[in-house]
């Protein structure tokens, strides 16, 4: 075991994703302490007891903690909200709008007075809106800000060429952008296995087709499940982002980040490439798009803009 980094991160919510994300967080040791918050307090100290008697013949040393008190997620690093309720079978992401975003406004009044220097990562759907109403409740800096998306639905599209090709899935590249929802832009010219373009081991139809299997990604993994949605792959991925923040990884990675004139959009949460280091977002990177994708990334930002109304006809925003 070697000497876990002094630094303390925050997990909203001890469900399916949370739980996930707290055990990844402390198998990599990101942090000495972890503290897993949720309202319901009894499950968050069961799920902390699990982890902590799971810590000793996995090998780690990061203290797990459960908890219903925000006072002891004072002075976080790092939180990571994966606070609200998943879609069921049949339902859409925005469907969660009014709910989630009762419960982002909650959980922002606490980390804005507790950890006003935490990093902040958001997972709960309808991702890019609760990422943009969360950091407007907070009011911290936008760089401190993101949301996870682009992480899971590139991981997603990975996976697929990797199956459709035979090739190892540590091989395989590829980048999506846009909103977390159906109108997500994968960028099928840019996808590669060592550097080879996938599109010279498959047909475009093929690769179309693994895009839209990724556009409905989660929605098949909803359906698999009959209650609930997906949480390895989402934990795993927040993690990634959470890593690349507190070690200053610097890593390119699609995200949701708040867009001040990147790809001629202003005042928008959305999924774009992103390098995420020690001051959080340290830069957007802009693609150079074909019409295609540049037309696709206007819809998709159209989709954001609808439910961001919405919240504003709810009065949450
Ligand atoms: N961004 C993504 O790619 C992505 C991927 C997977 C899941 N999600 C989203 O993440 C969210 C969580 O999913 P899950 O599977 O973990 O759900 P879950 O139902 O298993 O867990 C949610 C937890 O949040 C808790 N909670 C509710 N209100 C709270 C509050 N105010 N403070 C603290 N905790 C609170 C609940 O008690 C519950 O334990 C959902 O909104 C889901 O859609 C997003
Ligand atoms: O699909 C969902 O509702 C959960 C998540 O956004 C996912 O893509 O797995």
């Amino acid at each position: 075991m070697q000497a876990v980094t002094q630094r303390k991160i925050t997990v909203v919510g001890a469900g399916f994703v949370g739980m996930s994300c707290a055990h990844r967080a402390a198998q990599l040791e990101l942090a000495s302490e972890v503290v897993l918050i949720d309202v319901n307090g009894s499950r968050a100290r069961g799920i902390a007891l699990d982890l902590s008697q799971a810590a000793a013949i996995e090998g780690w040393g990061t203290r797990v903690s459960g908890t219903d008190d925000p006072q002891a997620t004072a002075d976080s690093d790092l939180v990571i909200v994966t606070a609200g309720k998943p879609r069921q079978p049949g339902m859409s992401r925005s469907d969660l709008l009014e709910v989630n975003g009762r419960v982002m406004i909650a959980v922002a009044e606490y980390v804005r007075r507790l950890s006003p220097a935490a990093h902040v990562i958001v997972v709960t759907n309808p991702l890019d809106t609760m990422v943009h109403l969360c950091r407007h409740a907070l009011g911290f800096p936008a760089r401190q800000v993101t949301g996870m998306a682009g992480v899971l639905d590139s991981a997603r599209l990975r996976y697929f060429i990797a199956e459709a090709t035979g090739t190892g899935v540590v091989d395989v590249d590829a980048m999506v952008m846009g909103a977390h929802g159906d109108s997500m832009v994968p960028l099928p010219k840019r996808c590669s296995v060592s550097g080879v373009p996938a599109l010279d081991l498959i047909s475009p139809a093929e690769l179309d087709e693994l895009s839209d299997r990724t556009r409905h990604g989660g929605a098949e993994i909803v359906k698999l499940l009959g209650t609930g949605s997906a949480f390895f792959a989402p934990a795993a991925a927040a993690v990634a982002m959470a890593a690349s923040i507190l070690n200053d990884e610097r890593r390119l990675l699609p995200c949701a980040c708040l867009l001040n004139g990147e790809y001629g959009l202003e005042g928008i949460y959305m999924g774009v490439p992103a390098i995420l280091g020690a001051r959080g977002v340290e830069r957007i990177v802009e693609l150079p798009l074909d019409t295609e994708a540049r037309i696709a990334m206007q819809k998709t930002a159209g989709t954001i803009e609808d439910d961001l109304d919405a919240l504003r006809g709810l009065g949450l925003l």
